[in-house]
C-alpha cells in the first residue's frame, strides 16, 4: 500500500489482496480543483479494524502534512522561513498546551472532528465560506457545534471549551454557553440534590442549556434587571413574566433556536418584597417537537458584526410558571411556605464570574496567535517591492522583511504569548482559590477577582487591536473572507464587551487598587499581591542603562513604579476632589474615571509582565527559553517605547525614565526584532494550528498562497453557480444591466 498527496488530496494505491477497506465506495469523491477526478482518504466513514486504522493514519498523517508535492515561489520562501528558526517549535508547542501527552491528544481530536466535518483538505474551500445566507450560516454552527459535542460526549475531554477560534464551541457554535456558562453557574448555584438531577441530563446531551441575562434595557448593571419571577404559595411555582419591552431577553446565545432550556437571572418577588436578581432553570421549549412552551416567545437577533455561526436570540415571558425547585438553590433559598433564606456568602456568584473571564482570557490569547499566524506566513512569501534606492534593482522581497511589518507582527506574537502565560498564572489563582472556597475560606477572592476583571479587558483590547492589525498587515487579501479574518476579528471584538464590558472590568480593579492605597496610608496590611504598593517613593528615578534594559527584574520594575505612582496618585485625585473640591465620592470617581482605568491597566501590565518573567525563567529547553526572552523583552519594552501603546505616557511623564533612557530602550525593540525574525515561522508553528481551524487561504502553513487562493475563490458557490449559466449571474444582468445597456438616453 501507497499514498502519496496532490494538491492537498490524497491518492491511495492498494494492491490486490491487499485491500482492507471495508467499504471503498465510502471514502466521498471530490472534485480536483483543476478538473480531474481525485478520491480523498475519509477515515471517519470506514469501519476500523488494525489494519485499516494504519491506513487511516497514514493517510491522515498525509493530510495534515505540507504536500510535497507542490512546490512553487511561495512554498520555496515558507520552507527558507521555517528552516531558519533557531529552536525545536514542538518543544514550544509542549509548553503552551501544557505537555506532550496533553499535544498529542489534542490533535487526536482536531482530526478526528476535521476529518468528521470534512474540513481537512486545505484545497477545498472551506466550511465558512460555502453559503453565507443567515440560516445557512446558523445551520453551519450546528453542524459543527454538533460534531463537537459528539466528540465531546464520547471521550470526555473538555477540549473545546478552551479551544482556538474554529475549534471553540464558545460563541462559534450555538451549544457554546452551555460549557462557558450554564454548567458553570449550575455547578456554583445549584444545590447538590439540583445539581445531581440535571448535570447528568446535561452531560448526556438530554438537554441543552444557555445563560439569559442581558436584556434590551440593561446588561452591565445587574441590579437594573426587570424581569420577575413572583412566588405563588398556591401553588408551590415561580411565575417568570417580562413586565416592559426593556425586560426583554436580548443576546444570550442559542436561545433563539437552540437550547431547550436557559439560567434566567430574574427578580425574585414574594409578597411584595423584591430580593433582587437570583438565578432560575427555565425550559425553553418542548422536548418533543422543541415549540417555546407557553408564554415564551423565542427568535433570533438577526445579523451580528460576526459570529453569525450561532443564534444569539430575545425571549419574552408572559406569566410563565416554573417550579419552586427551579430557583438554583445553592446559595439563597424560598421555603415551601415563602420563607427566603439568604446566601451566606453572595462569593459564589464572583466565583463564577472568575471562571467565565478567565477562560475568554485564554481563548483571546490563541486568536490572537491566529491572527499573528496568518499574517506572519502571508508576510514570508509574498513579495512586493524592495527598499533599494537603485531603481534598476528589480528584485522583489518578502513583505516581513520591512522593519514596520516584522516589527507590528511580532510585537502582536510577543502579545499572545504574555496573555497566554498570564491566563495561566489566572488560572493558578483561580484553582488556589476554588481549593480555598471549599474550605469556607474566600480571603483570596477579592485579589481573584480584580486581576481576571482587568486581565478579561486587558487581554481582549489587546488581541482585538492586534488581530485587527494583523488583517491590515495583509493588505487587500487581508479584507478577503478567504483570509480568515472577516471570521476571526468581529469573534475577538465581541469578547471586549461581553461577559463585563471592559472600561466597567478596569473599574473594577480601580476600587480594589484605591482600597489597597488607602489601607497602605493608614498603615494596615493589604493582600500579599499588592504589598508592592508599599514600596512606591515619590520622585524616584529609574537607574538603569545600556543593557540593564534586558534585566527582567529592572523591566519588572519600570512596570511596577508606573502602576504604583498612577495608584497613588489616583487616590490623591479622588481625595483631593471630595476635601478640597466638595464633590462625592461617586462624582470625583467619574471624574477621574480615565486616570482610574489607566492605573487598572498599569496594574495589570504588570502582573502580565511578571507573569511572563516566570514562565521564562521556568522553561528548561535552552533554545525555547532563549526565544521566549526575546519575545519577553519585546514585549515588556515596547509597552515603554511603542507611541501606540496605551497608557505609554505612564512610564515617562513623573521623568522616571530619561529621554537617553528611552532612546536605549528603544535600539533594544530593535535588537530584539532583529533576533526574532528568524523564528517567526517557527513560533506560528509551535501554536500547533492546522490549516482546518484556521480557515485561510492566505495563511496555508506550506506558503501556497496564491494557488489556494485563486483555487477557493473558484470554488465559491456563487462562481461556480454562474459557471453553470455561462459565466453570468441571468438574474443581475436580466433585472438590472441588460436595461440599464439597452436603455435609450
Ligand atoms: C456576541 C455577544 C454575545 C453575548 N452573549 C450573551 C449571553 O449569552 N447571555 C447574556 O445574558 N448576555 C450576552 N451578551 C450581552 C453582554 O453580556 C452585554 O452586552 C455586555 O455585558 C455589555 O452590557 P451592555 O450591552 O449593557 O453595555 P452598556 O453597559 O450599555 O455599555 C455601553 C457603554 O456604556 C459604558 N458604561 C456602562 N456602564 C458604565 C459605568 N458604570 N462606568 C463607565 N462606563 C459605563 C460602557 O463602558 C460602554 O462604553 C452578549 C453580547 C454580545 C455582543
Amino acid at each position: 500500500m501507497s499514498a502519496h498527496t496532490d494538491r492537498g488530496y490524497v491518492f491511495i494505491r492498494v494492491s490486490v489482496g491487499q485491500c482492507l477497506l471495508r467499504s471503498r465506495n465510502s471514502f466521498p469523491k471530490y472534485p480536483h480543483p483543476d478538473g480531474r477526478c481525485a478520491v480523498r482518504c475519509g477515515p471517519s466513514k470506514v469501519s476500523i479494524s488494525e489494519s485499516e486504522s494504519t491506513f487511516c493514519s497514514m493517510a491522515n498523517q498525509l493530510l495534515n502534512t505540507p504536500d510535497s508535492s507542490i512546490s512553487n515561489r511561495q512554498v520555496e520562501l515558507m520552507k527558507k522561513a521555517r528552516e531558519s528558526a533557531t529552536f525545536e517549535p514542538r518543544n514550544l508547542t509542549f509548553l503552551i498546551y501544557d505537555g506532550p501527552e496533553s499535544v498529542e491528544r489534542r490533535e487526536a481530536i482536531l482530526t478526528r472532528v476535521e476529518n468528521k466535518l470534512g474540513e481537512s483538505n486545505p484545497a477545498l474551500l472551506p466550511r465558512t465560506q460555502r453559503d453565507v445566507n443567515r440560516t445557512a450560516l446558523y445551520h453551519n454552527g450546528l453542524r459543527f457545534g454538533k460534531a463537537l459535542l459528539d466528540d465531546e460526549f464520547q471521550h470526555s475531554h473538555g477540549l473545546f471549551r478552551r479551544a482556538t477560534h474554529h475549534y471553540s464551541l464558545i460563541n462559534a457554535s450555538p451549544f457554546g454557553l452551555q460549557p462557558a456558562m450554564f454548567v458553570p453557574t449550575l455547578k456554583l448555584q445549584a444545590s447538590p440534590e439540583q445539581l445531581a438531577y440535571w448535570l447528568p441530563l446535561v452531560e448526556s446531551g438530554k438537554i441543552l442549556g444557555t445563560y439569559c441575562q442581558t436584556e434590551l434595557g440593561h446588561g452591565t448593571f445587574l441590579r437594573g434587571l426587570e424581569t420577575t419571577a413572583t412566588f405563588d404559595p398556591a401553588t408551590d411555582e415561580f411565575i417568570l413574566h417580562s413586565p416592559t419591552t426593556t425586560s426583554t431577553k436580548y443576546w444570550p446565545g442559542g436561545l433563539a433556536y437552540s437550547c431547550s432550556h436557559a439560567i434566567v437571572m430574574a427578580r425574585l418577588i414574594i409578597g411584595q418584597k423584591d430580593y433582587g436578581v437570583h438565578p432560575f432553570m427555565t425550559q425553553l421549549r418542548s422536548l418533543e417537537d422543541y415549540r417555546p412552551l407557553p408564554g415564551i416567545e423565542l427568535g433570533d437577533c438577526g445579523f451580528t458584526m460576526g459570529l453569525n455561526s450561532t443564534d444569539n436570540g430575545y425571549a419574552v415571558f408572559c406569566h410563565v410558571r416554573i417550579p419552586r425547585m427551579h430557583l438554583l438553590m445553592g446559595n439563597a433559598r424560598v421555603l415551601r411556605d415563602g420563607t427566603y433564606l439568604p446566601a451566606p456568602t453572595s462569593k459564589h456568584s464572583y466565583s463564577t464570574m472568575i471562571f467565565t473571564r478567565n477562560f475568554i482570557i485564554h481563548t483571546v490569547a490563541f486568536q490572537l496567535a491566529q491572527a499573528a499566524t496568518i499574517a506572519i506566513r502571508y508576510s514570508v512569501v509574498r513579495e512586493q517591492g524592495n527598499l533599494h534606492f537603485d531603481a534598476s534593482v528589480t528584485q522583489e522581497q518578502p513583505i516581513m522583511s520591512f522593519k514596520s511589518q516584522h516589527s507590528r507582527l511580532l510585537t502582536s506574537m510577543s502579545r499572545a504569548f504574555a496573555i497566554l502565560f498570564a491566563s495561566k498564572a489566572c488560572e493558578t489563582i483561580y484553582q488556589d482559590l476554588a481549593s480555598r472556597q471549599a474550605q469556607g475560606d474566600h480571603s483570596t477572592l477579592p485579589y481573584g477577582h480584580i486581576t481576571t476583571a482587568a486581565l478579561k479587558a486587558y487581554a481582549t483590547q489587546t488581541a482585538a487591536d492586534g488581530a485587527e492589525d494583523a488583517r491590515k498587515c495583509c493588505g487587500g487579501h487581508g479584507f478577503s473572507g478567504l483570509s480568515g479574518f472577516p471570521d476571526l476579528i468581529p469573534d475577538v471584538t465581541s469578547t471586549a464587551t461581553l461577559e463585563g464590558e471592559n472600561y466597567v472590568m478596569y473599574q473594577q480593579t480601580a476600587r480594589y487598587l484605591i482600597k489597597s492605597v488607602s489601607a497602605i496610608r493608614k498603615g494596615r496590611t493589604v493582600d500579599a499581591p499588592m504589598s508592592y504598593l508599599a514600596k512606591f517613593t515619590v520622585d524616584e528615578k529609574c537607574v538603569a542603562q545600556g543593557n540593564d534594559f534586558l534585566d527582567p527584574e529592572v523591566q519588572v520594575s519600570i512596570f511596577c513604579h508606573r502602576a504604583a505612582r498612577l495608584a497613588f496618585e489616583c487616590d490623591t485625585l479622588i481625595e483631593d476632589s471630595v476635601t478640597k473640591g466638595k464633590l462625592t465620592m461617586a462624582d470625583a470617581w467619574n471624574n477621574h474615571m480615565m486616570s482610574l482605568i489607566a492605573a487598572a491597566r498599569a496594574h495589570i501590565e504588570y502582573f502580565v509582565l511578571q507573569s511572563f518573567v516566570e514562565q521564562v525563567r521556568r522553561t528548561d529547553d535552552a533554545p525555547v527559553r532563549r526565544v521566549l526572552k526575546h519575545l519577553c523583552d519585546l514585549y515588556a519594552l515596547s509597552t515603554i517605547e511603542n507611541p501606540f501603546a496605551i497608557g505609554v505616557l505612564g512610564f515617562f511623564e513623573d521623568s522616571y525614565i530619561s529621554p537617553t533612557q528611552l532612546r536605549e530602550i528603544r535600539s533594544h525593540v530593535n535588537r530584539s526584532l532583529t533576533a526574532l525574525l528568524p523564528e517567526a515561522v517557527g513560533l506560528t508553528d509551535a501554536w500547533n494550528f492546522s490549516d482546518a481551524s484556521l480557515q485561510s487561504a492566505i495563511g496555508q502553513k506550506d506558503g501556497n498562497v496564491y494557488e489556494t487562493l485563486l483555487s477557493w475563490t473558484r470554488q465559491l458557490p456563487w462562481n461556480q453557480a454562474n459557471k453553470k449559466t455561462g459565466g453570468v449571474d441571468q438574474v443581475g444582468f436580466k433585472t438590472y444591466i441588460q436595461p440599464i445597456l439597452q436603455a435609450k438616453l
